[in-house]
């Protein structure tokens, strides 16, 4: 959540990375560690975070109308230190030209390219309660190339009620409306009681990308993956820190 350096990015060595090939492996419930299970070339976990801050950035330089940015400017729009860019942009293979420094579109599309958000992401909403419907209506979204694809829930006195322009799908039909809509990415808005199930079906109609909001550990097959968000985990966190701060 953090844009500030976690170096070693919980365990995973700076730099990128080969990571073995893993079998259902599940999620930290504290870390909100990526539980991916293919042999796969990945970006430490804080570069992650950051990349999203400086594209972020970048959108907004780009909207001012800036051609060219450099390693101290965007830095400092994305609240990092400039060391800590250039060695995540150099993960990346882009090191910008001395002098010159970065052109925004092309680092605008690099970074995109790099976080897989130059394909359609549409997202399936499982669970239309409170946070559910709260996320669905959301344009910040879309505005990030993910489209809300359904909204979906199990409670009869929800089902067919609308959220914005969203009508409030039956779970049952899962498979069916995953295949119309096309979503290829799910969000579990439900209680802890319910995940785990939902999640294997969401599996079983092949969604390979899921992020959990219930407060439980998932298990996940090979290929699966799957993020945890917490905030009270989070807010915990806080906490220390606070206390340490006071101390
Ligand atoms: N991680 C976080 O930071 C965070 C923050 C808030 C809430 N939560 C968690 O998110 C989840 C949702 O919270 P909420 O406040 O929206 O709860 P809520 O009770 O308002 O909504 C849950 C919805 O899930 C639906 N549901 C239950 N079982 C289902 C099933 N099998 N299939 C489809 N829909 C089903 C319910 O009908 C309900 O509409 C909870 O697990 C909660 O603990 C997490």
């Amino acid at each position: 959540m953090s844009t500030e350096d976690h170096t070693e990015d919980n365990g995973v060595p700076a730099g990128v990375t080969e990571l073995p090939a893993a079998h259902g492996q599940s999620l930290d419930q504290a870390s909100a560690q990526p539980v991916t299970a293919s042999l796969t070339r990945i970006l430490p976990e804080a570069t992650l975070a950051r990349l999203t801050q400086y594209l972020r950035a970048l959108i907004k330089l780009k909207a001012s109308g800036e051609l060219r940015t450099s390693s101290g400017v965007l830095a400092t729009a994305a609240g990092v230190n400039p060391a800590i860019l250039r060695k995540d942009l150099s993960l990346l293979g882009s090191y910008g030209t001395r002098g010159v420094g970065y052109v925004v579109v092309e680092l605008t599309e690099h970074i995109s390219k790099a976080l897989g958000l130059l394909q359609q992401w549409r997202v399936a909403i499982i669970g239309a309660g409170n946070l559910g419907r709260a996320l669905s209506g959301y344009g910040g979204f879309r505005s990030r190339g993910f489209e809300i694809a359904a909204l979906l829930d199990a409670a009869p006195e929800v089902i067919g009620t609308t959220v914005g322009d969203m009508e409030v799908q039956d779970i049952a039909d899962l498979e069916s409306i995953v295949q119309r809509s096309k979503a290829n990415m799910a969000v579990l808005s439900v209680p802890g009681i319910s995940a785990q199930d939902l999640c294997d079906k969401l599996v079983d109609c092949g969604v390979r990308s899921i992020l959990s909001f219930a407060p439980v550990v998932l298990n996940v097959p090979a290929g699966v993956n799957l993020r945890r968000v917490d905030l009270a985990t989070e807010l915990q966190i806080l906490a220390y820190h606070a206390q340490n701060l006071e101390a």
